[in-house]
Protein backbone atom coordinates (compact mmCIF):
# COMPACT_ATOMS: atom_id res chain seq x y z
CA UNK A 1 0.00 0.00 0.00
CA UNK A 2 1.36 3.59 -0.88
CA UNK A 3 -0.18 6.81 0.26
CA UNK A 4 -0.58 9.76 -2.06
CA UNK A 5 -1.49 13.69 -1.49
CA UNK A 6 -5.78 14.18 -1.38
CA UNK A 7 -4.37 16.92 -4.80
CA UNK A 8 -2.27 14.81 -6.56
CA UNK A 9 -2.37 11.08 -7.11
CA UNK A 10 0.88 11.02 -9.24
CA UNK A 11 3.34 10.78 -6.83
CA UNK A 12 3.27 8.15 -4.21
CA UNK A 13 4.37 7.55 -0.72
CA UNK A 14 5.75 4.30 1.56
CA UNK A 15 3.75 4.35 4.74
CA UNK A 16 7.13 6.04 6.83
CA UNK A 17 7.27 8.33 3.77
CA UNK A 18 3.76 9.34 4.78
CA UNK A 19 4.39 9.47 8.69
CA UNK A 20 7.59 11.42 8.67
CA UNK A 21 6.62 14.10 6.24
CA UNK A 22 2.92 14.78 7.72
CA UNK A 23 1.52 16.67 5.03
CA UNK A 24 1.93 16.02 1.35
CA UNK A 25 4.53 18.04 -0.44
CA UNK A 26 1.89 19.74 -2.23
CA UNK A 27 0.51 20.98 1.10
CA UNK A 28 -2.56 18.42 1.02
CA UNK A 29 -3.18 15.24 3.05
CA UNK A 30 -2.00 12.24 2.77
CA UNK A 31 -4.40 8.80 2.27
CA UNK A 32 -3.72 5.04 1.38
CA UNK A 33 -3.94 4.83 -2.09
CA UNK A 34 -6.85 2.71 -2.19
CA UNK A 35 -9.22 1.42 0.95
CA UNK A 36 -9.17 -2.36 1.10
CA UNK A 37 -12.54 -3.29 1.68
CA UNK A 38 -14.49 -5.68 4.06
CA UNK A 39 -17.57 -7.77 3.30
CA UNK A 40 -19.93 -9.64 5.99
CA UNK A 41 -18.35 -12.77 6.58
CA UNK A 42 -15.04 -10.42 7.30
CA UNK A 43 -16.63 -8.18 10.06
CA UNK A 44 -18.16 -11.80 11.49
CA UNK A 45 -14.66 -13.01 12.03
CA UNK A 46 -13.64 -9.66 13.25
CA UNK A 47 -16.36 -9.19 15.86
CA UNK A 48 -14.72 -12.34 17.68
CA UNK A 49 -11.47 -10.60 17.93
CA UNK A 50 -9.98 -8.58 21.11
CA UNK A 51 -9.40 -4.53 20.58
CA UNK A 52 -5.17 -5.59 20.03
CA UNK A 53 -6.03 -8.18 17.48
CA UNK A 54 -8.73 -5.90 15.51
CA UNK A 55 -6.28 -3.20 15.29
CA UNK A 56 -3.78 -5.79 13.80
CA UNK A 57 -6.52 -6.33 11.09
CA UNK A 58 -7.29 -3.38 10.08
CA UNK A 59 -4.30 -1.82 10.38
CA UNK A 60 -1.93 -5.14 8.72
CA UNK A 61 -3.94 -4.21 4.97
CA UNK A 62 -2.57 -0.77 5.25
CA UNK A 63 1.14 -1.20 6.69
CA UNK A 64 2.15 -5.14 4.98
CA UNK A 65 4.40 -3.38 2.57
CA UNK A 66 6.30 -1.79 5.29
CA UNK A 67 6.04 -3.95 8.60
CA UNK A 68 5.48 -7.57 8.86
CA UNK A 69 2.25 -8.86 10.90
CA UNK A 70 4.56 -10.29 13.79
CA UNK A 71 6.12 -6.30 13.77
CA UNK A 72 2.62 -4.58 13.61
CA UNK A 73 1.35 -6.98 16.30
CA UNK A 74 4.66 -5.96 18.63
CA UNK A 75 4.11 -2.53 18.17
CA UNK A 76 0.64 -1.93 18.77
CA UNK A 77 0.22 -4.15 21.99
CA UNK A 78 3.64 -1.53 23.04
CA UNK A 79 1.39 1.03 22.02
CA UNK A 80 -1.99 -0.15 23.71
CA UNK A 81 -0.12 -1.05 27.08
CA UNK A 82 -0.70 1.48 30.01
CA UNK A 83 -4.87 1.51 28.56
CA UNK A 84 -7.28 0.15 31.29
CA UNK A 85 -7.89 -3.77 30.79
CA UNK A 86 -10.28 -5.93 30.70
CA UNK A 87 -9.01 -8.16 33.15
CA UNK A 88 -9.96 -11.60 31.11
CA UNK A 89 -8.00 -10.99 28.08
CA UNK A 90 -5.23 -8.06 29.42
CA UNK A 91 -6.16 -6.28 26.07
CA UNK A 92 -7.19 -2.54 26.25
CA UNK A 93 -11.02 -2.09 25.43
CA UNK A 94 -13.40 0.66 24.38
CA UNK A 95 -16.29 -0.38 27.04
CA UNK A 96 -19.99 0.56 25.70
CA UNK A 97 -22.72 2.09 27.84
CA UNK A 98 -26.44 3.02 27.71
CA UNK A 99 -27.87 1.48 24.67
CA UNK A 100 -30.57 -1.58 25.61
CA UNK A 101 -32.57 -1.60 28.49
CA UNK A 102 -33.41 2.50 29.36
CA UNK A 103 -35.35 4.76 27.87
CA UNK A 104 -33.21 5.25 25.07
CA UNK A 105 -32.54 1.97 23.89
CA UNK A 106 -30.91 3.10 20.83
CA UNK A 107 -28.82 5.75 22.23
CA UNK A 108 -25.36 3.49 22.78
CA UNK A 109 -21.79 5.47 24.26
CA UNK A 110 -18.80 4.41 23.11
CA UNK A 111 -15.91 5.21 25.99
CA UNK A 112 -12.73 5.60 24.39
CA UNK A 113 -11.31 7.60 27.26
CA UNK A 114 -9.99 5.04 29.20
CA UNK A 115 -5.44 5.02 28.10
CA UNK A 116 -3.22 7.08 29.70
CA UNK A 117 -4.06 10.11 29.50
CA UNK A 118 -7.92 9.60 29.60
CA UNK A 119 -8.84 10.50 25.85
CA UNK A 120 -9.77 9.04 22.47
CA UNK A 121 -6.40 10.97 21.45
CA UNK A 122 -3.95 7.56 23.37
CA UNK A 123 -5.09 5.47 20.41
CA UNK A 124 -3.95 7.17 17.30
CA UNK A 125 -1.13 8.84 18.90
CA UNK A 126 0.70 6.38 20.50
CA UNK A 127 0.68 4.15 17.51
CA UNK A 128 1.64 7.03 15.39
CA UNK A 129 4.30 7.39 17.80
CA UNK A 130 5.30 3.54 17.92
CA UNK A 131 5.27 3.90 14.46
CA UNK A 132 7.36 6.43 13.68
CA UNK A 133 9.77 5.34 16.65
CA UNK A 134 10.07 2.03 14.26
CA UNK A 135 10.97 4.07 11.48
CA UNK A 136 13.21 6.29 13.44
CA UNK A 137 15.32 3.35 14.29
CA UNK A 138 15.54 1.57 11.40
CA UNK A 139 17.34 4.31 9.51
CA UNK A 140 19.28 5.76 12.95
CA UNK A 141 17.34 9.14 12.57
CA UNK A 142 16.66 11.88 15.67
CA UNK A 143 12.92 12.86 15.17
CA UNK A 144 11.49 16.22 16.66
CA UNK A 145 7.44 16.03 16.36
CA UNK A 146 5.84 19.18 16.78
CA UNK A 147 2.47 19.64 18.35
CA UNK A 148 0.12 21.77 18.75
CA UNK A 149 -2.73 21.45 21.08
CA UNK A 150 -6.21 22.51 22.49
CA UNK A 151 -5.96 20.32 25.63
CA UNK A 152 -5.73 16.77 24.48
CA UNK A 153 -3.58 16.14 21.99
CA UNK A 154 -0.49 17.56 23.39
CA UNK A 155 -0.17 15.33 27.01
CA UNK A 156 -0.99 11.93 24.73
CA UNK A 157 1.85 13.05 22.52
CA UNK A 158 3.76 13.75 25.78
CA UNK A 159 2.91 10.82 27.31
CA UNK A 160 3.50 8.41 23.85
CA UNK A 161 7.16 9.78 23.58
CA UNK A 162 7.93 9.32 27.38
CA UNK A 163 6.62 5.68 26.97
CA UNK A 164 8.70 5.03 23.85
CA UNK A 165 11.85 2.75 24.98
CA UNK A 166 14.96 4.23 26.61
CA UNK A 167 16.90 4.20 23.35
CA UNK A 168 14.26 6.59 21.17
CA UNK A 169 15.71 9.33 19.64
CA UNK A 170 12.48 10.92 19.06
CA UNK A 171 11.50 14.53 21.40
CA UNK A 172 8.50 16.59 21.36
CA UNK A 173 7.98 20.35 20.92
CA UNK A 174 4.30 21.27 22.10
CA UNK A 175 1.99 24.29 22.16
CA UNK A 176 -0.94 25.04 23.67
CA UNK A 177 -3.01 27.99 23.99
CA UNK A 178 -2.36 29.93 27.48
CA UNK A 179 -5.97 29.63 29.32
CA UNK A 180 -7.64 27.89 27.21
CA UNK A 181 -7.18 24.37 28.18
CA UNK A 182 -8.01 23.07 31.82
CA UNK A 183 -5.87 22.98 34.92
CA UNK A 184 -5.45 18.98 34.67
CA UNK A 185 -4.67 19.19 30.72
CA UNK A 186 -2.02 22.09 31.62
CA UNK A 187 -0.75 20.04 34.36
CA UNK A 188 -0.63 16.86 32.02
CA UNK A 189 1.93 18.98 30.06
CA UNK A 190 3.82 21.02 32.41
CA UNK A 191 4.79 18.19 34.84
CA UNK A 192 6.64 15.96 31.96
CA UNK A 193 10.01 15.88 33.17
CA UNK A 194 12.06 14.06 30.50
CA UNK A 195 14.49 16.26 28.28
CA UNK A 196 12.74 14.99 25.42
CA UNK A 197 9.86 16.95 26.05
CA UNK A 198 9.79 20.86 25.79
CA UNK A 199 6.34 22.47 26.17
CA UNK A 200 5.43 26.03 24.96
CA UNK A 201 2.30 28.52 26.08
CA UNK A 202 1.19 30.94 22.94
CA UNK A 203 -1.05 33.89 23.88
CA UNK A 204 -3.85 33.15 20.43
CA UNK A 205 -6.97 30.51 19.75
CA UNK A 206 -6.93 27.21 19.68
CA UNK A 207 -5.48 26.09 15.89
CA UNK A 208 -3.43 29.60 15.77
CA UNK A 209 -0.35 27.30 15.96
CA UNK A 210 -1.44 25.55 13.09
CA UNK A 211 -0.13 27.54 10.28
CA UNK A 212 3.40 28.21 11.87
CA UNK A 213 3.89 24.17 12.35
CA UNK A 214 2.65 23.95 8.96
CA UNK A 215 5.28 26.64 7.38
CA UNK A 216 8.12 24.37 9.73
CA UNK A 217 7.08 21.01 8.17
CA UNK A 218 6.51 22.20 4.76
CA UNK A 219 10.17 24.27 4.19
CA UNK A 220 11.89 21.31 6.68
CA UNK A 221 15.17 20.57 4.60
CA UNK A 222 14.88 16.95 5.72
CA UNK A 223 11.63 15.90 4.99
CA UNK A 224 11.03 15.58 1.37
CA UNK A 225 14.60 14.93 0.50
CA UNK A 226 17.25 12.63 1.30
CA UNK A 227 18.42 13.92 4.64
CA UNK A 228 16.63 11.22 6.68
CA UNK A 229 18.35 11.04 9.69
CA UNK A 230 16.79 14.39 10.61
CA UNK A 231 13.19 14.69 10.77
CA UNK A 232 10.97 17.38 12.02
CA UNK A 233 7.31 15.86 11.63
CA UNK A 234 3.55 16.90 13.11
CA UNK A 235 1.49 14.36 14.90
CA UNK A 236 -1.45 16.24 14.94
CA UNK A 237 -4.36 14.53 12.87
CA UNK A 238 -3.19 15.40 9.35
CA UNK A 239 -0.54 13.13 10.24
CA UNK A 240 -2.08 9.75 8.52
CA UNK A 241 -1.20 7.63 11.29
CA UNK A 242 -3.50 9.76 13.21
CA UNK A 243 -6.69 8.67 11.02
CA UNK A 244 -5.45 4.53 10.18
CA UNK A 245 -5.26 3.72 14.26
CA UNK A 246 -8.85 5.70 15.11
CA UNK A 247 -10.75 3.48 12.39
CA UNK A 248 -10.30 0.97 14.68
CA UNK A 249 -12.59 2.09 17.29
CA UNK A 250 -14.90 2.77 14.99
CA UNK A 251 -15.08 -0.89 13.49
CA UNK A 252 -14.72 -2.34 16.83
CA UNK A 253 -18.11 0.27 17.73
CA UNK A 254 -20.24 -1.08 15.36
CA UNK A 255 -19.42 -4.55 15.96
CA UNK A 256 -20.10 -4.06 19.68
CA UNK A 257 -23.62 -2.72 19.32
CA UNK A 258 -24.03 -5.03 16.41
CA UNK A 259 -23.68 -7.60 19.40
CA UNK A 260 -25.91 -6.36 21.78
CA UNK A 261 -28.76 -5.64 19.48
CA UNK A 262 -29.06 -9.10 18.01
CA UNK A 263 -30.62 -10.49 21.17
CA UNK A 264 -33.84 -8.08 20.61
CA UNK A 265 -33.48 -7.90 16.65
CA UNK A 266 -32.16 -11.36 15.52
CA UNK A 267 -32.65 -10.31 11.52
CA UNK A 268 -31.73 -6.95 11.65
CA UNK A 269 -28.77 -5.72 9.35
CA UNK A 270 -27.21 -3.39 11.76
CA UNK A 271 -26.81 0.58 9.83
CA UNK A 272 -24.96 2.69 12.71
CA UNK A 273 -25.37 6.44 12.99
CA UNK A 274 -22.21 7.95 14.74
CA UNK A 275 -22.19 11.44 17.04
CA UNK A 276 -19.03 12.96 17.51
CA UNK A 277 -17.60 15.67 19.29
CA UNK A 278 -15.84 17.30 16.62
CA UNK A 279 -12.72 19.96 16.39
CA UNK A 280 -10.01 18.93 13.75
CA UNK A 281 -12.35 16.08 12.30
CA UNK A 282 -9.76 13.75 12.96
CA UNK A 283 -11.90 11.09 14.24
CA UNK A 284 -14.43 11.77 12.12
CA UNK A 285 -12.11 11.05 9.03
CA UNK A 286 -11.28 7.82 11.11
CA UNK A 287 -14.80 6.93 10.83
CA UNK A 288 -16.06 7.94 7.16
CA UNK A 289 -12.32 5.82 6.22
CA UNK A 290 -14.04 3.14 8.50
CA UNK A 291 -17.47 3.84 6.36
CA UNK A 292 -15.67 3.43 2.97
CA UNK A 293 -13.98 0.31 3.86
CA UNK A 294 -17.60 -1.59 4.38
CA UNK A 295 -18.38 -1.11 7.69
CA UNK A 296 -22.37 -0.13 7.63
CA UNK A 297 -22.01 3.29 9.45
CA UNK A 298 -24.97 5.26 8.38
CA UNK A 299 -24.80 9.22 8.61
CA UNK A 300 -22.05 10.85 10.41
CA UNK A 301 -22.73 13.80 12.70
CA UNK A 302 -20.50 16.00 14.25
CA UNK A 303 -21.67 17.95 17.48
CA UNK A 304 -19.97 21.35 17.55
CA UNK A 305 -19.48 24.37 20.20
CA UNK A 306 -20.04 27.66 19.17
CA UNK A 307 -16.38 27.59 17.13
CA UNK A 308 -18.56 26.54 14.29
CA UNK A 309 -16.37 26.43 11.41
CA UNK A 310 -17.65 22.49 10.64
CA UNK A 311 -21.26 23.35 11.24
CA UNK A 312 -21.22 26.43 8.78
CA UNK A 313 -19.74 23.72 6.38
CA UNK A 314 -21.72 21.02 6.77
CA UNK A 315 -25.32 23.67 6.96
CA UNK A 316 -24.15 26.08 3.51
CA UNK A 317 -21.18 24.14 1.95
CA UNK A 318 -18.97 27.39 2.91
CA UNK A 319 -15.99 27.00 3.85
CA UNK A 320 -14.32 30.27 4.53
CA UNK A 321 -10.99 30.84 7.23
CA UNK A 322 -12.13 33.65 8.87
CA UNK A 323 -9.00 35.17 10.28
CA UNK A 324 -10.82 38.58 11.49
CA UNK A 325 -12.69 36.11 14.30
CA UNK A 326 -11.09 35.50 17.35
CA UNK A 327 -11.78 32.14 19.26
CA UNK A 328 -14.18 32.05 21.21
CA UNK A 329 -13.65 30.52 24.74
CA UNK A 330 -15.98 27.77 25.14
CA UNK A 331 -16.56 24.89 28.11
CA UNK A 332 -15.73 23.02 25.35
CA UNK A 333 -11.99 24.13 24.97
CA UNK A 334 -10.99 20.84 23.42
CA UNK A 335 -12.76 21.40 19.91
CA UNK A 336 -12.17 25.13 19.50
CA UNK A 337 -11.25 24.79 16.25
CA UNK A 338 -11.04 27.44 13.38
CA UNK A 339 -9.85 25.21 10.13
CA UNK A 340 -10.38 21.64 10.57
CA UNK A 341 -7.52 20.06 8.39
CA UNK A 342 -9.33 16.78 7.67
CA UNK A 343 -12.34 18.29 6.13
CA UNK A 344 -9.62 17.76 3.44
CA UNK A 345 -9.81 13.69 4.17
CA UNK A 346 -13.56 13.70 4.41
CA UNK A 347 -14.36 15.75 1.18
CA UNK A 348 -11.67 13.72 -0.88
CA UNK A 349 -13.50 11.10 -0.06
CA UNK A 350 -16.98 12.48 -0.67
CA UNK A 351 -15.69 13.06 -4.10
CA UNK A 352 -14.97 9.40 -4.42
CA UNK A 353 -11.33 10.49 -4.77
CA UNK A 354 -11.24 13.01 -7.14
CA UNK A 355 -7.57 14.74 -6.70
CA UNK A 356 -8.24 17.46 -9.13
CA UNK A 357 -11.46 18.59 -7.21
CA UNK A 358 -9.83 18.88 -4.09
CA UNK A 359 -7.17 20.83 -5.70
CA UNK A 360 -9.37 23.29 -7.02
CA UNK A 361 -11.25 23.83 -3.85
CA UNK A 362 -8.10 24.32 -1.29
CA UNK A 363 -6.57 26.46 -4.03
CA UNK A 364 -9.83 28.68 -3.84
CA UNK A 365 -8.97 28.62 0.14
CA UNK A 366 -5.64 29.82 0.10
CA UNK A 367 -6.65 32.78 -2.92
CA UNK A 368 -8.02 35.99 -2.89
CA UNK A 369 -11.29 35.45 -2.04
CA UNK A 370 -10.20 32.52 0.61
CA UNK A 371 -13.59 30.63 0.57
CA UNK A 372 -14.62 27.47 -1.28
CA UNK A 373 -18.28 26.45 -2.26
CA UNK A 374 -18.76 23.07 -1.74
CA UNK A 375 -22.42 23.50 -2.66
CA UNK A 376 -21.88 24.80 -6.61
CA UNK A 377 -21.58 21.18 -7.29
CA UNK A 378 -24.81 19.71 -6.99
CA UNK A 379 -23.45 16.21 -6.95
CA UNK A 380 -21.24 16.59 -3.93
CA UNK A 381 -23.24 18.90 -2.35
CA UNK A 382 -26.00 16.20 -2.31
CA UNK A 383 -24.31 13.53 -0.74
CA UNK A 384 -22.67 15.55 1.58
CA UNK A 385 -26.10 15.90 3.36
CA UNK A 386 -27.01 12.81 2.83
CA UNK A 387 -23.36 11.22 4.87
CA UNK A 388 -23.44 13.74 7.06
CA UNK A 389 -25.03 16.05 9.56
CA UNK A 390 -24.04 18.83 12.23
CA UNK A 391 -25.25 20.61 15.07
CA UNK A 392 -23.86 23.51 17.04
CA UNK A 393 -24.34 23.47 20.89
CA UNK A 394 -23.90 26.48 22.93
CA UNK A 395 -22.02 26.27 26.73
CA UNK A 396 -25.49 26.21 28.21
CA UNK A 397 -27.00 23.16 26.15
CA UNK A 398 -23.86 21.45 26.78
CA UNK A 399 -24.33 21.88 30.43
CA UNK A 400 -27.83 21.00 30.35
CA UNK A 401 -26.94 17.58 28.37
CA UNK A 402 -24.45 17.30 31.14
CA UNK A 403 -27.61 17.51 33.79
CA UNK A 404 -30.01 15.51 32.01
CA UNK A 405 -27.85 12.35 31.32
CA UNK A 406 -26.55 11.87 34.75
CA UNK A 407 -29.75 12.86 36.26
CA UNK A 408 -31.95 10.04 33.83
CA UNK A 409 -29.16 7.19 33.65
CA UNK A 410 -26.25 8.15 35.96
CA UNK A 411 -23.60 8.70 33.76
CA UNK A 412 -21.24 10.73 33.96
CA UNK A 413 -20.00 12.67 30.69
CA UNK A 414 -17.35 14.71 29.65
CA UNK A 415 -17.64 18.52 28.35
CA UNK A 416 -17.17 17.02 24.60
CA UNK A 417 -18.81 14.28 24.89
CA UNK A 418 -21.83 16.35 26.01
CA UNK A 419 -21.40 18.50 23.04
CA UNK A 420 -22.43 15.04 21.10
CA UNK A 421 -25.07 14.02 23.46
CA UNK A 422 -27.01 17.35 22.93
CA UNK A 423 -26.20 17.92 19.21
CA UNK A 424 -27.62 13.77 19.07
CA UNK A 425 -30.69 15.53 20.92
CA UNK A 426 -30.83 18.24 18.82
CA UNK A 427 -30.68 15.96 15.48
CA UNK A 428 -33.77 13.91 16.94
CA UNK A 429 -31.87 10.72 17.99
CA UNK A 430 -32.71 10.89 21.28
CA UNK A 431 -35.74 9.04 21.65
CA UNK A 432 -37.33 5.64 21.55
CA UNK A 433 -38.03 5.44 17.64
CA UNK A 434 -34.17 6.74 17.03
CA UNK A 435 -32.52 4.79 14.85
CA UNK A 436 -29.44 3.13 16.26
CA UNK A 437 -26.93 5.64 16.89
CA UNK A 438 -23.47 5.45 18.83
CA UNK A 439 -22.02 8.69 20.88
CA UNK A 440 -18.21 8.96 20.98
CA UNK A 441 -17.38 9.78 24.26
CA UNK A 442 -13.74 11.47 23.63
CA UNK A 443 -12.55 12.68 27.35
CA UNK A 444 -12.45 11.20 30.90
CA UNK A 445 -14.64 14.14 32.95
CA UNK A 446 -12.01 14.22 35.73
CA UNK A 447 -9.81 16.48 33.08
CA UNK A 448 -12.25 19.72 33.31
CA UNK A 449 -12.88 19.99 36.72
CA UNK A 450 -13.97 23.80 36.19
CA UNK A 451 -16.76 23.20 33.39
CA UNK A 452 -17.97 20.29 35.21
CA UNK A 453 -18.16 21.91 38.57
CA UNK A 454 -19.92 24.93 36.24
CA UNK A 455 -22.50 22.69 34.92
CA UNK A 456 -23.19 20.46 37.65
CA UNK A 457 -22.06 22.09 40.98
CA UNK A 458 -19.59 21.79 43.31
CA UNK A 459 -21.17 19.11 45.50
CA UNK A 460 -21.95 16.82 42.44
CA UNK A 461 -18.44 17.86 41.81
CA UNK A 462 -17.31 16.84 44.87
CA UNK A 463 -19.31 13.15 44.60
CA UNK A 464 -17.85 12.60 41.27
CA UNK A 465 -14.26 12.66 42.72
CA UNK A 466 -15.32 11.04 45.94
CA UNK A 467 -16.48 7.99 43.73
CA UNK A 468 -14.94 8.20 40.33
CA UNK A 469 -11.56 10.31 40.19
CA UNK A 470 -8.98 8.02 38.73
CA UNK A 471 -5.98 7.64 40.67
CA UNK A 472 -3.87 8.32 38.48
CA UNK A 473 -5.15 11.45 38.29
CA UNK A 474 -5.06 12.16 42.11
CA UNK A 475 -1.25 11.95 41.75
CA UNK A 476 -0.86 13.96 38.56
CA UNK A 477 -2.71 16.66 40.85
CA UNK A 478 -0.10 16.50 43.18
CA UNK A 479 2.80 17.06 41.07
CA UNK A 480 4.87 20.12 40.88
CA UNK A 481 4.28 22.04 37.67
CA UNK A 482 7.48 23.35 35.43
CA UNK A 483 7.43 26.92 34.10
CA UNK A 484 6.84 27.07 30.54
CA UNK A 485 8.12 29.00 28.02
CA UNK A 486 5.70 31.54 26.20
CA UNK A 487 5.07 33.18 22.78
CA UNK A 488 3.90 36.50 23.72
CA UNK A 489 1.37 38.26 21.19
CA UNK A 490 1.85 41.82 20.39
CA UNK A 491 -1.59 43.96 20.34
CA UNK A 492 0.00 45.70 17.19
CA UNK A 493 0.92 43.15 15.34
CA UNK A 494 -1.60 40.95 13.05
CA UNK A 495 -2.38 37.44 13.92
CA UNK A 496 0.02 36.59 10.47
CA UNK A 497 2.39 38.91 12.05
CA UNK A 498 2.59 37.22 15.72
CA UNK A 499 2.26 33.60 14.18
CA UNK A 500 5.84 34.93 11.95
CA UNK A 501 7.58 35.56 14.91
CA UNK A 502 6.07 32.51 17.08
CA UNK A 503 7.14 30.20 14.21
CA UNK A 504 11.25 31.82 14.20
CA UNK A 505 10.78 30.81 17.77
CA UNK A 506 9.35 27.32 17.83
CA UNK A 507 12.27 27.22 14.99
CA UNK A 508 14.92 28.03 17.62
CA UNK A 509 13.23 25.67 19.99
CA UNK A 510 13.65 22.48 17.29
CA UNK A 511 17.18 23.35 16.91
CA UNK A 512 17.72 22.43 20.79
CA UNK A 513 16.71 18.92 20.06
CA UNK A 514 20.12 16.92 19.33
N1 LIG B 1 -8.35 19.14 19.61
C1 LIG B 1 -6.96 18.86 19.73
C2 LIG B 1 -6.09 19.68 18.82
C3 LIG B 1 -6.16 19.26 17.38
O1 LIG B 1 -6.59 17.94 17.19
P1 LIG B 1 -5.80 16.76 16.51
O2 LIG B 1 -6.68 15.59 16.72
O3 LIG B 1 -5.63 17.12 15.09
O4 LIG B 1 -4.47 16.58 17.16
C4 LIG B 1 -6.49 18.81 21.18
O5 LIG B 1 -7.30 18.56 22.06
O6 LIG B 1 -5.32 19.00 21.46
Amino acid sequence: MKFVSTRDASQLFSLEEALFSGYAPDGGLLVPQWLPQVDEATLHKWSQLDYLDLSVEVLYRFVQDDMSRNELHELLETALKGFDTDLKNLVPVVPMSLGGDNEAPNVFIAELFHGPTFCFKDFGLRVTIQWLNFFATRRNASVTLIVSTTGDTGPAAVQAVQDCNSSSRLGVLVHFPQGQISDFQRKQLTTATSTRVKIVAFQGGGDDMDVPIKNIIMTSKTNHTNDKNRVVCGVNSYNIGRPLMQMVHFVWTYLRVAERRKRDHPSENLRLDIVIPTGAMGNLAGCYMAKKMGVPLGILCAGVNINDITDVVFRTGKLERNVDQPMKKTLSDAINIQLPYNLERLLFYLTEQDHDQIRDWYSQLGGPGRCCDISTSNRWWSKLNSEFQSARVTDEEMCEAMRSTLHQYGYWADPHTCVALAAAKKLGYWNEKSIPVAIMATAAPCKFQEAMTKALGVEQWQEYERLHFPTRGKILNEMKEIPTTVYASDATKTLAENQRDWEAKARELIEQFS
